[in-house]
Order: C-alpha cells, then structure tokens, then sequence
C-alpha cells in the first residue's frame, strides 16, 4: 500500500494558515500559509509545475514507456507532433511577410516606385501561410484522432481493470486510495492521459509562437522608432493584460473551504431536494405536504433575503483583488496612448500616415495575438500540474495491493464436489472495522458443521452480518483464525472461496443491467442461459413479476445510460409553432422502478441462480443476510419452504433479527450479543435454557396473539 501522504491541517483556528470571511450566507476559509503567498506572486506561481514536475517525473516517464508500447501509436504521435511544432512557427512566418509588404508600401511611398517581382513573392508567400496552417491544423487534427483514440482505449481498460480489482478494505479503509479513484472518476478514466500529452505540446507550441512572433516583429520595426514606441505601449497592455489575467486565472485556485451555518438556506436547500427527489414523493403525497412545503420555502427564502447563496461566484468574487481592477482600469488608456502617439507622428508627417496607421493596426493585431498567447500559455501550465497529479493517482492506484491476501490452497480440496456442504469454525476471532473504536465482534468461537442450517439471531447492531462478511473474506479477521472444512481460510485459494460460497448480503445491489443480467449475474458462465436464470427467478420469487413485464427479463431497474429530450417538454410546448411529442421516441421506456420487496427478490433470484440452479456443484455454503427483510409474511413463508426443500445437504447458514419460524429448523441457533456468542443450541434446546433467545422469541410470540 503506497504510503499515506503527509496531510496538512487546514486548521481555522490557525489566523496565520486561514483567513475567515463571510460573503453572503457562506464561511469562506483561505490559505493563507507561506506556499501559497510565494505561488501567488504573479508569473512565480507558475512555479508550482516544477515541484509537480518533479513529483510526478517517474510516473510521467511510466506513461510514455505504457503509450510507446501501444500498438501502432507511435508514428502516429511522432508526426503529429512534428505537424504541431511546424504549425507553432506560422504565426511569425505571416507577420514576417505582413511586414515585408508595410516596408514596400513604405518605399513606394518615398520613391513612388516598386519592385513587382519583390511583391509578387512577398504576396504569394502571404497568401500560403494562412493556407499551410489551415492544410497542417487538418492534418494534426486528422492524426491527433488516431493517437487519441488508442491512447484512450488502452488507458480505459487499465484503469477498469485497475479499480475492478481493488478489494473492500482497501478501498474503505485508505483515505490516499478514494482520494486517487475520485480523481479518476472525476477526469474520466483515460481523458487525463490523453490531456496531458495535449497540454504539453500546446505549452511548447505557444512558447515558440510567442518567442518567434516577437523576434519577427522586433527585426520588422527595427530602426523605426515610431513602431518600437507603439512596441512598447502594446507590450505594457500585455503586461498588464497578463497581470490581469495572472490574477483572474488564480481566482478559484489556491486552497480553501467554505461552509454554511445560515438555517434558512440549508432549510431551503432541503426542501428543494425533496420536492424535486423522486423517492420523497411518496411520502410528500400521502402526507399531503405541498402547500405546506411551499409556506416553508417562501419563508426560508425571504428570510435569506440578499444575501449572497451561490458559493463559486463568492469565492471569485472575494478574490477579485484591487490589482484585478487597477488593470481593468489601466488597460485601455495604455491603448489611447498609442493611437494618440500616431496621430501626432501623421499630424507632425503627413506622408508617413500609410506607414503610422498600418504599422499601429500590425502591431495591435500582433500584440493581441500574443497576449492570447501568453494567457493560453499560462493555463496550459495550471492545467499540466493538475494532468501530472492525476497521472500520479492513476499509478498509485494500479499499484496499489489488496488488503484481503491471496492463499494457494486449491478450495475444496476433493475439487467439483460440494454436495455435502462445508464446515465452518470460528476460533477466537476478533474483528474491528477500521473506523470504529470497538471490536464488532469479541473473540467468537463456534462450530457449523457440514450441511447444517444455523441461524444467527441478535439485536441490530451485535454483529451478525460482520460474521458473514468475515466468511466471505470482504474482511479479514484482526484475530483468531476462520476454517472452512478444517483449512485456515487465508490459506484457501479466493476464486476458490468465493466459488464455494454463495451470499446475499442485506444490502445487495441492483446493478444498472437488465432484470435477467442482474439475476444471471449469480452464475456469470450461464448468464445467457434464460431458462437457467427463469429458475433461478421462480425460486427467487421473481418470475411472475417479471413474466407481466412488457420487456420482461430485458427490463432495467436503473439504466446506465439516460435518454434525453431537450427543450420543450414532452406533447405540451409548442416549438417553432409546432407542437413537440417526444413520445414516439419512447425515451426509457425499458426501464421501471420497482418495490423493496420485488428488488429483493430479483437479488436473492440471482443468489439461487449462483446456488441452487448451476449445474455444478461448486458451491457448498449459502449465507443469507436478513432475506425476507423486505418479503411479506407469504413471500417469506414461501422463500423458507424453498430453501429448505433444496439445499439438500449443503451448509446454509441465515443471519436475523426476526425469529419467526426459521429458527425452529436449524440445526444450530447462534445468539450474539454485543458482538459475543451468549448461547447456542437448537430451538429447543435454547428455549429449555430459558435464556436470552427464549426471552425474544417470547416476545415475538406475543406479537401473533
Ligand atoms: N463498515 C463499518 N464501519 C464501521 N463500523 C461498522 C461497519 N459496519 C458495521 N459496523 C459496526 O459493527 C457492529 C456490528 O455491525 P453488524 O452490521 O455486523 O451488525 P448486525 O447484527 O448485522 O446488525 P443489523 O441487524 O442491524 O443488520 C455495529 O456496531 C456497527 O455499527
């Protein structure tokens, strides 16, 4: 696991690291620590990209061994880069003929004489050159598509096959690993990659158009004071412009936070996202709370009244320093100034009026240009040190080991055959989760044995799902040992493990897949086998919902992709005085939302699918967490027959806090309590104990009479 990184404590108690304001009804905290100061300082905070630079130096020379390794990439990035270095000197080579034809105007102005041949070149020579850049953009533009394309393939698989690896501890628990997977997230998987070259070449690109155009516009005007006094008033603007810019750019950079304690708008920020949540409707309906809501929100928003509540704009608007108005405010008198120059030089010679006024519009157009330049340059460099970061967070990921440990054991050891189900033992296990103080389960010892049903019952929160959780291996245990068949787990091949095992935990997922992927799901190898997954959906509970579906098994719970209509909202609108039906479209329509009970029942479809319905009989334990949790009395009467009917002599194993009729089955009853064994048995033994377990049960008795 790569190490954490030092953290710096944006401490707000700290008046020499954090600056408190209030701008509207936010708290906007700013760094203001001694870093910061010097990259603040105009153009110096450019210096930050060296020490990302070197930072991310190993990682970045990673990246061009991974890309120069991609299949026929190569010549593809390296004419592409010539194209865009070429490309870099048009600029200057147009300002160089633009100024051979203002000489020649200014000599036929003297003379009253010019040199056709001279011209004729010159002109063609500035015909060519906007037509070169616009045949080399193409071509760029037409390769740069190709490397792009690649690049991103081969960086969206490994970054997938990156993030699908990593286990839960080691995603849960490291605070460096969420912060690298949100990045990715965040710049898109293989986006960043392909960003970083862009930038880096369109840095250089910018420097050698800044520096050519600037070396040609000096040796045009050299020995003409006029055009080096307009030099000079144009180069300040940019100074100025760029200062602006420097300042302007900085604006949302920089570190800080704001947080809000103003009631009303939070009040009024959570009454916007429940009328507007999809799942708060229910209950808003039924409780008959519209107008209600609405009296709360115009008083909330009244309340706020002018002050200020959208935070971006804040905090630019609080860094808007007086050096961004002082350029505002300079910037265009420095402009005055030079047209001012010209017309006394033309008032002063009026013959020089061609060679002043064409000189003044030259060097304007050229110096707007670099100006645009150096604050395109600027940006590259911000936007480069930001790619570097996010190069590092992609290799740090990809390096990073799983928590959960690989064991070499081959699991069973008698191979395909699990039809006799598969022991369990607990040996004084102990297990913390990472963010909690206290053990969630205390040094538990017990034995399931082969092809037994136990039920773990307790209150919510002792510890049951943890013990399931510690059996598939999401965890491992922080002490004690776990055996499956008499071998230590960790010893046990995972694939192996995870093969013999079929759960369902308590808070299962619907993946954005069709009704008969999410169940096929359970058994990968037969997932396109429908009669299979029909199976697994009677058993399951699912098929009659499904079977009344108009797309059936191809229905989504949530689809991955969303269909939208823009504009004007479906048939009621009228659009270029027409009226507009999205309906045809049938936008979504395959997708349909269903209830608790029918999404659990689609989970515990797929668990059957893995368990009961493969042909094979790899699999030798079910768990069960909370099951019939969102079934009603008939669905969970039906789910318990089932499985008992099934599972023949596999190891099954239920974790509840309901007692209801399972337990009278098993063959062993597991009472936790804070974490602890307090009693096991059978139903009747455990009741003849009279203890905890025939307390509850008691008093769940109670509740049928
Ligand atoms: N991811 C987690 N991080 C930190 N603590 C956790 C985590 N999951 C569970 N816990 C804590 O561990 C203890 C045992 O939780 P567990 O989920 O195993 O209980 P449970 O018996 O299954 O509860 P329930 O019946 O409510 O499902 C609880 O105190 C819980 O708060």
């Amino acid at each position: 696991m790569p190490p954490e990184k030092p953290s710096m404590l944006f401490d707000p108690d700290d008046a020499t690291l954090v600056r408190q304001t209030q701008v509207g009804v936010w708290h906007l905290y700013e760094d203001i620590s001694g870093s910061k100061r010097i990259f603040s300082l105009p153009l110096l905070s450019r210096g930050k990209i060296l020490v990302e630079a070197y930072n991310g130096g190993p990682y970045m020379a990673r990246m061009l061994k991974d890309i120069s390794g991609i299949e026929g990439c190569k010549p593809f990035f390296f004419g592409w880069l010539f194209v865009k270095l070429c490309l870099a000197f048009i600029p200057a080579i147009s300002l160089w003929y633009t100024g051979q034809l203002l000489r020649m105007v200014e000599t036929a102005v003297e003379t009253r004489s010019v040199d056709m041949d001279d011209l004729f070149r010159t002109g063609v020579g500035r015909v060519l050159a906007p037509f070169a850049s616009r045949l080399l953009m193409d071509i760029a533009n037409s390769l740069q598509s190709r490397i792009h394309v690649r690049i991103e393939r081969y960086y969206s698989q490994r970054a997938f096959q990156t993030i699908a690896r990593l286990d839960v501890p080691t995603y849960n628990d490291n605070a460096s690993i969420q912060v690298s997977f949100d990045k990715l997230k965040y710049n898109g998987y293989s986006e960043m990659t392909w960003n970083i070259f862009v930038n880096i070449i369109e840095m250089i690109s910018s420097t050698i158009n800044l520096v050519s155009q600037f070396t040609v516009l000096i040796s045009v005007f050299r020995g003409h004071s006029e055009a080096l006094f307009l030099l000079s008033t144009t180069a300040a603007r940019l100074a100025v412009d760029a200062l602006g810019n420097q300042r302007s750019m900085w604006a949302m950079k920089g570190l800080y936070a704001y947080k809000t304690e103003d009631k009303d708008y939070v009040h009024s920020e959570g009454l916007k996202s429940m009328v507007s949540d999809a799942t708060c409707r229910k209950d808003m309906v039924a409780g008959g709370l519209g107008e209600f809501l609405w009296k709360q929100y115009q008083a909330a928003i009244a309340s706020i009244g002018d002050k200020h509540t959208d935070p971006y704009s804040l905090v630019t608007n609080s860094r808007y320093t007086i050096m961004t108005r002082l350029t505002e405010y300079m910037r265009d008198p420095i402009d005055a100034v030079s047209q001012v120059y010209t017309c006394l030089k033309v008032v002063q010679s009026p013959s020089s009026a061609p060679f002043s006024l064409a000189t003044l519009q030259l060097v304007n157009n050229t110096m707007t240009s670099l100006n645009y330049n150096l604050y395109y340059l600027g940006e590259r460099v911000d936007t480069i040190a930001d790619s570097i970061d996010n190069v590092r967070a992609f290799y740090e990921l990809l390096d990073c080991p799983n928590v959960v440990k690989d064991g070499t054991t081959p699991f069973p050891e008698n191979q395909l055959d699990m039809s006799l189900g598969i022991s369990i033992e607990f040996k004084n296990v102990s297990f913390k989760y990472k963010e909690s103080d206290d053990l969630a389960v205390k040094n538990l010892s017990f034995k399931i044995e082969q092809g037994q049903l136990c039920v773990i019952v307790g209150e919510n929160g002792s510890g049951k799902s943890t013990i399931l959780t510690l059996i598939t291996r999401i965890y491992d245990a922080t002490e004690g040992e776990i055996l499956l068949n008499g071998i230590n787990i960790k010893t046990l091949k995972l694939t192996d493990v995870r093969k013999a095992v079929a759960v369902l935990f308590q808070e299962y997922a619907i993946f954005p897949m069709t009704l008969g992927q999410n169940i096929g799901y359970g058994d990968p190898a037969n997932m396109d086998d429908i009669d299979k997954i029909r199976q697994a959906a009677k058993l399951g509970g699912a098929e009659e919902f499904i079977d009344a579906l108009p797309y059936k098994y191809d229905t989504f719970v949530t689809r991955p992709v969303y269909d939208h209509s823009y504009g004007q909202p479906s048939s009621t609108s009228a659009f270029a005085g027409k009226t507009v039906d999205f309906k045809k479209l049938k936008l979504n329509e395959r997708q349909k939302d269903f209830s608790g009970g029918q999404k659990q029942r689609v989970a515990l479809s797929r668990t059957f699918m893995k368990s009961l319905v493969s042909a094979e009989n790899t699999v030798g334990l079910l768990l069960f967490d909370e099951p019939s949790a969102s079934l009603d009395p008939r669905a969970e009467h039906d789910l318990f027959t089932r499985l008992r009917e099934l599972r023949g002599s596999k190891t099954m194993v239920f974790s509840s806090h309901r007692f209801g009729k399972l337990t009278r089955h098993a063959d062993l009853i597991l009472y936790i309590h804070k974490g602890e064994v307090l009693e096991a048995g059978n139903h009747v033994q455990l009741l003849k104990k009279d203890g905890e377990y025939a307390k509850f049960w008691n008093l769940q008795a109670q509740d049928f009479l």
